[in-house]
Formats: structure tokens, C-alpha cells, sequence
């Protein structure tokens, strides 16, 4: 368990950092200049709070009050950075076994695990010039994950790479969040990284944090639109695939209470999968309609109105256990004389929904 009660003055920003987290993969999210690479700095040993405590596993790592402050190398933490920083002299596999031998530490995780993990068994013989940048950025989780750390920080590991190859590695991160077996602290603020990979959010805003929890809990919270930024808004939905009709090329989900149908879905039958659905991507209406293009159109509950300045509104409908959110007009709240309480038919695109959420609930 990761616990972080934290304060202090970097630069103009003051820092009130406070959250627990149990394993798994948390993230710190928040909009640029927010203080995340900043607290994962001070978590690491790279910047003194100035008050507070931080404990990994019972550890204490800093408790300003005891004056108890590990220094990094004795903090056992694994540090992945925007830019892979790996050695440029040294051979994918010799920079792979540096951390180990740098750690003076014999390593219990097994090497060819973690080539196997990370797809490297191809590179082991190049150097780093000869890579791509999301062929180094693997390079430099594995050779974090070999110095067998007890907690894993990611700092936006993929913000260097574009989209094609931040494609490339997501199914490997989707695979040591999963494999890894250690807990990691993900930095981003791309809420499609956090939605997907993540079991803890917390979130980060001037310094402070105010809100964490479940993935799914926080991406429903109405009420941090500034801290998280609103046209991100959406809510996280699980749910098993049941069916799969290949000659419309259809995937067909069920998340409690409706069966939802969504294009190229690279899943199978069986499959558990995590889906985003965006605020700005689901409409209501008061009676089931007729005659649309839009295939996701199911019965659902209203259980939260927020409406606050500014011509939109934020709605939340529950369907069994699950939570759908969606931002319409608040001239639509009101044409549609929608309450908390009112059943409401919500429809959603099927194309809205970001096909490459898999298998990580
Ligand atoms: N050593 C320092 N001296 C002065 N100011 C600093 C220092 N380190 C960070 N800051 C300031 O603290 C604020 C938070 O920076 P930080 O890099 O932690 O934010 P971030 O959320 O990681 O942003 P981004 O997403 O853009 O990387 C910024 O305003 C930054 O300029």
C-alpha cells in the first residue's frame, strides 16, 4: 500500500498531496503545470516535502516530523521518464542488466520474463539509436522492472510518441499492469490512458488533490470539472461479450440491464472488457424513439443532475450497478422536464465508444 500525506512550497506551487492506494495501478492525473511529475518526484526522493510522511508497504520512506528521509537508491522505486534515457553505448540487453548490477541487488524477476512482457527478445542486440521511440520506451520499463522495485512510477511514458506507436505499446502496458505484479504509480493526462489502465485515480490539481478512489467512481464525480477538464468527461462501463456477428462486424456486450453493440471491438466471446463511454457522446430521451441510425438505446434511471453556469448539464443514469454520464444542454433538461428519479431512454453511438478498452476490469 502506497500512502502519501504530503506538503510544501515548490516554485509558486503549494503542495497539499493526501491519498492511499492498495496495488494495482494508480494514477495521478491532472492538467499540465498540476504538480504530478512534481509528486512523483518527491514519492521517488528526487524533491523534500517539506512536512509529511510517505510509506510504501509499512516502509516509511519520509516522515518529516521523525526526520526520516530514505534516500532514492534505498527507496527501491523503479522510475520511467518521458524520454526512455537509456544508455546509448550499450546494447538493448546490457542496458537491460545495468539496473540490476547498479542495484547490487541479485533481482529475483526473471530476465526472460521480462523480455518476454515487454516483446524485446528481438532487440536485445541493438543499440539504442536503432530503436524506435516506442521500442525504447519498452527498453526502459523493462530495465526499471529488472531493478525489482517495489513500486513502479510511470511518467507519462508515452507523451513522446505519436499516436501510431503509442498504439504499438498500450497492449504491453495493458500486459505489465495486468503481469507485472507490482504496484505502479501512472502519470497522464490523457483520460483515455488513465481509463484504460488504471485501478486508483487520483486526481491532481494546483498541487492539491482533491478527490481518489475507484477509476470508475472518479470519472463519474460531476463535481471535478476543473481539476480534470470537462470536455473529457465520460464514464468507465464493464461488461462480458457475449456474441460476435462478423458479417456486420458487431460485438455484442452486455453491461447488466442492455446488450450493447459496438464496431470492431477486438475482443471474443467470453471476454470481460472495460469500456469508456464520453458524456459528449450519449443523448436522452423521455420515450424509446423510433427511425434512428443509433443502435445503443437502452432504459436507464436518473440519479444526478448538476447543472452549473454555463449552458450544460451533467447527468447521471444508473443501470443496475453501472453509471452512464451525459452532458446535454440545460434548455434540454428543461424541454424534457428530466429529474432525478425520471426513466429516461439513453443512446449512445456506437462508434463513441473507444474500441481499444479491453480485458482489464
Ligand atoms: N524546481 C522547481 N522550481 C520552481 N518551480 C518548479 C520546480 N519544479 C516544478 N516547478 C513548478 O511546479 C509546477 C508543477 O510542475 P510539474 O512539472 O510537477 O507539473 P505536471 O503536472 O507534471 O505538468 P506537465 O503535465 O506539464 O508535465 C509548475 O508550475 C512548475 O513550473
Amino acid at each position: 500500500m502506497l500512502e502519501v500525506d504530503i506538503s510544501g512550497k515548490v516554485g509558486a506551487l503549494e503542495f497539499q498531496a493526501q491519498f492511499e492506494s492498495e496495488g494495482g495501478v494508480t494514477s495521478l492525473f491532472g492538467q499540465s503545470g498540476a504538480g504530478k511529475t512534481t509528486l512523483t518526484n518527491m514519492i521517488a526522493g528526487l524533491v523534500k516535502p517539506d512536512r509529511g510522511r510517505i510509506a510504501l508497504d509499512g516502509t516509511v520512506l519520509f516522515d518529516a516530523a521523525k526526520g526520516i528521509n530514505l534516500p532514492v537508491q534505498r527507496r527501491c522505486i523503479g522510475h520511467v521518464f518521458q524520454d526512455a534515457r537509456l544508455f546509448p553505448h550499450l546494447s538493448v540487453k546490457s542496458n537491460l542488466t545495468y539496473a540490476r548490477w547498479a542495484g547490487g541487488r541479485s533481482g529475483s524477476r526473471d530476465f526472460n520474463e521480462v523480455v518476454e512482457l515487454l516483446g524485446l527478445s528481438t532487440l536485445l542486440g541493438r543499440k539504442p539509436e536503432t530503436l524506435s521511440g516506442g521500442e525504447k520506451q519498452r527498453v526502459a520499463i523493462g530495465r526499471a522492472l529488472l531493478s525489482d522495485p517495489h513500486l513502479l512510477i510511470m511518467d507519462e511514458p508515452l507523451a513522446s510518441l505519436d499516436q501510431a506507436r503509442r498504439n504499438d505499446i498500450l497492449p504491453y502496458l495493458d500486459r505489465l499492469c495486468v503481469d507485472a505484479g507490482i504496484p505502479i504509480l501512472y502519470v497522464s493526462h490523457s483520460i483515455e490512458e488513465v481509463a484504460r489502465l488504471s485501478s486508483t485515480l487520483v486526481i491532481l490539481s494546483e498541487g492539491r488533490t482533491p478527490a481518489y478512489g475507484p477509476v470508475a467512481e472518479m470519472l463519474t464525480r460531476t463535481d471535478l470539472g476543473r481539476a480534470t477538464g470537462r470536455h473529457e468527461a465520460g464514464a468507465l462501463v464493464h461488461g462480458n461479450v457475449t456474441d460476435i456477428d462478423a458479417n456486420w462486424g458487431l460485438t455484442f456486450v452486455d453491461i447488466g440491464g442492455a446488450a450493447l453493440q459496438i464496431p470492431d471491438l477486438p475482443a471474443e466471446a467470453g471476454d470481460t472488457v472495460r469500456l469508456r463511454i464520453r458524456a459528449r457522446d450519449v443523448a436522452l430521451a423521455v420515450e424509446p424513439p423510433k427511425g434512428l441510425s443509433i443502435r445503443n438505446a437502452f432504459q436507464a434511471r436518473i440519479t444526478s443532475i448538476s447543472e452549473e453556469s454555463g449552458p450544460y448539464a451533467e447527468i447521471l443514469c444508473a443501470l443496475e450497478d453501472q453509471t452512464i454520464r451525459a452532458r446535454i444542454t440545460r434548455a434540454s433538461v428543461a424541454d424534457l422536464e428530466l429529474y432525478t428519479g425520471k426513466e429516461v431512454t439513453v443512446l449512445v453511438k456506437s462508434v463513441a465508444i473507444d474500441r481499444r478498452q479491453r480485458n482489464l476490469v
